[in-house]
């Protein structure tokens, strides 16, 4: 893994987005786009640019399952927000929170995933060390499916919403085989609390307890990291 350590999210957000120009410059069509506070600013180096996103496809990673798409907890709602309205893509394809049949609806985002192969996939990290909503325990091998909530996530998502009781309890998530296919992956984190998450990803053994040391087996990953993420990391 390259990691790279900035002074903060700013700057980080940033050089992220300069990652993501030069793979545009060098052919990409279609990013893997993620959603939480981390990925906020890199949206925001993307919104300033002059550059035009119009022949661009983005496949989003997750969704809670229960939330409309005008909710402004969903993560159509922030991708809308933070990106797409001043960015117009060719394409937006985030999971249907809504779906009647979550079957019928994992199957069709594999299929746009299979369609439209990923180039380059932006992802955070939970406390946990989960990618995704694929939370500890989760096979490497699987695709997009739909999966519970650990407690520690619902926890870390309730400072969203007004009551604890409102946090979705299910997702719709991009499976980890679906994350590990994307040609290339630029893993963002930033502050004290995502330390140990990414000491573990970058130091610790290859094991679903922490999901995102999978990504040690991949091989095109950039680490893009603030001091506090960087500060347990052994050099
Ligand atoms: N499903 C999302 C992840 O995609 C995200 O990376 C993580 C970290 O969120 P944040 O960036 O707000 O710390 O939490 C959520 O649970």
């Amino acid at each position: 893994m390259d990691v790279k350590i900035f002074d903060n999210d700013v700057e980080a957000g940033k050089a992220a987005f300069d990652i993501i120009k030069t793979g545009m410059d060098n052919g990409a069509k279609t990013l893997g786009l993620a959603t939480g506070s981390t990925p906020v600013e890199m949206y925001k180096a993307m919104v300033a640019s002059d550059v035009d996103f119009s022949n661009m496809t983005s496949v989003n990673l997750d969704e809670y399952v229960g939330m409309a798409p005008d909710n402004d907890q969903s993560y159509r709602y922030f991708m809308q927000s933070h990106l797409f309205d001043a960015k117009p893509f060719k394409e937006t394809f985030v999971p249907n929170g809504l779906a009647a049949d979550p079957d019928a609806e994992t199957k069709r985002y594999n299929k746009v995933i299979a369609d439209h192969p990923i180039d380059i996939q932006v992802l955070g990290i939970g406390r946990n060390g989960h990618i995704g909503f694929n939370e500890p325990g989760s096979p490497f091998d699987a695709e997009t499916r739909k999966v519970p909530l650990t407690q520690s996530t619902i926890d870390a998502n309730a400072r969203f919403f007004d009551k604890e009781e409102d946090v979705p309890r299910f997702a719709y998530s991009m499976g980890i085989g679906s994350i590990m296919k994307s040609k290339k992956i630029l893993l963002l984190a930033f502050g004290e609390d995502k330390a140990d998450a990414i000491q573990k990803m970058i130091e610790g053994p290859v094991t679903t307890d922490v999901p995102a040391s999978v990504l040690q087996n991949h091989k095109d990953v950039v680490v893009i990291i603030d001091k506090a993420a960087a500060s347990k990391l052994s050099k």
